[in-house]
């Protein structure tokens, strides 16, 4: 979904923890376009809902109040219910792979608390209307705001207990906390329900890193009210930052930064003809550059590390392809920040035919001129010429 602008990172500020609507009102105070979200949302096939956006005041702060009304009671939906809502309707495909990706993982949770495959599971509140705009909602709006990389602040999960359809429930409730595994949390002094369970779902599917705010320009904040009145502003805050650079010799400024996710996995007992299946599919599915190293396992056995470059957003899915697709029972990830050149690609005329050009810039200085791999092949075929003299030609083209 976000590959991104790699200008901006977005930081959630979860001192008073996180809801759905909460969240959709943090993203829309930021300034997101309120008429183009609505109508993202009517592609989804759901109509007995409506969708009240209005600035208030909460704790003396100024936010946006988002709060999705049904008439909808008591739905039992599973995960192929919920899939259907989203295949058939016309969103965006990164937006319905988004959304399917959290309703999945949401089964999951469910499913461990419950004692059920996630196939089984019969969603309740998190199941109805309301959730399932929530949730699209979300993964519409981090669509339109498409951010290098999401940060986000410890949790703050509440405490006590809460009523809901299961009857009373401890709070973080069990869904809540199951998906907050691996993710810093704490509960402050006041008590009540601050993180729901699918505002612990927008956090797992959503942030890179968890902790205090990273270094940056702050350019805009927005905050999403909650619903309940409290003590201390029941707000969820989103601040956009410009990424700051201040780093010696080179102008970083004139060079493009964005995050990049590693995936890896140590093999020593796959049938080496199916990397080629392996790799192909990877590509399919979005990933930027796959690799293979030879290396040496345990035992001193001889393996293979395949290594997956790709979009931080599309991690989660290449992960599993990985899983499903290759012999490995785990997979490794890091998300790490990159430098780039600049680059646009021109078509020049060159003695032996048009020929595209990859240009790779820092600010206005032209450091390299890449004639493309596939054109030149057609050239040197075209002029009846081995590949290596066609190179040596327009090299010397290039380079005059
Ligand atoms: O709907 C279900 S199955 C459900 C499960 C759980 C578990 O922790 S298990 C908790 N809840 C409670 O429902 C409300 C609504 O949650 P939202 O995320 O939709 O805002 C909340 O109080 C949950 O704790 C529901
Ligand atoms: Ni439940």
């Amino acid at each position: 979904m976000k590959n991104g602008n790699s200008k901006t990172i977005l930081y959630l500020d979860c001192f008073s923890g996180i809801s759905g609507d909460m969240f959709l009102g943090a993203m829309l105070d930021l300034g997101l376009d309120k008429e183009e979200f609505l109508s993202e949302l009517t592609k989804l096939p759901l109509h007995d809902y409506e969708v009240e956006i209005k600035k208030a005041l909460k704790g003396g702060i100024t936010g946006t109040d988002v709060m999705v009304k049904t008439h909808e009671h008591h739905p039992h939906r599973g995960l192929k219910q919920i899939y259907e809502i989203i295949d058939n309707s016309k969103l965006k495909s990164d937006v319905k792979q988004k959304s399917k990706e959290a309703f999945y993982k949401l089964a999951e949770a469910e499913g461990k608390v419950h004692g059920k495959p996630p196939e089984e599971i019969h969603f309740h509140e998190v199941g109805a209307v309301d959730s399932i705009v929530d949730i699209v909602g979300s993964c519409i709006l981090m669509d339109m705001l498409n951010p290098a990389a999401v940060y986000a602040s410890p949790v703050n999960v509440g405490s006590g207990t809460v009523n809901c359809a299961h009857g009373i429930l401890p709070v973080p409730a069990p869904a809540t906390i199951e998906l907050l595994k691996g993710v810093p949390v704490y509960a402050a002094e006041e008590s009540g329900e601050f993180t729901t369970p699918t505002g612990a779902l927008l956090l797992t599917i959503f942030v890179d890193e968890f902790g205090s705010m990273p270094l940056g320009i702050p350019e805009k904040s927005g905050y999403g009210l909650g619903k309940a009145e409290r003590k201390s502003p029941n707000v969820l805050r989103a601040v956009l930052l410009k990424e700051y650079c201040n780093t010696g010799d080179i102008h970083t400024n004139d060079l493009e930064k964005d995050k990049i996710a590693i995936l890896e996995a140590n093999i020593d007992d796959m049938n080496p003809e199916l990397y080629e299946e392996a790799i192909e599919s990877l590509f399919q599915k979005g990933a930027l550059d796959v690799f293979l190293t030879p290396i040496i396992m345990k035992k001193t056995r001889p393996g293979i590390k395949i290594t997956c470059l790709c979009p931080p957003d599309k991690k989660q899915h290449l992960a599993e392809a990985m899983l499903r697709e290759t012999a490995t029972l785990g997979v490794r990830e890091l998300v790490s920040d990159r430098i780039k050149l600049f680059r646009e690609i021109e078509e020049i005329n060159t003695p032996l035919g048009n020929l595209r050009v990859k240009i790779a810039k820092i600010g206005d200085e032209i450091i390299r001129t890449t004639p493309e791999y596939e054109d030149m092949k057609c050239l040197a075929k075209n002029n009846k010429m081995p590949l290596l003299k066609a190179y040596e030609i327009v090299n010397q083209f290039l380079a005059r």
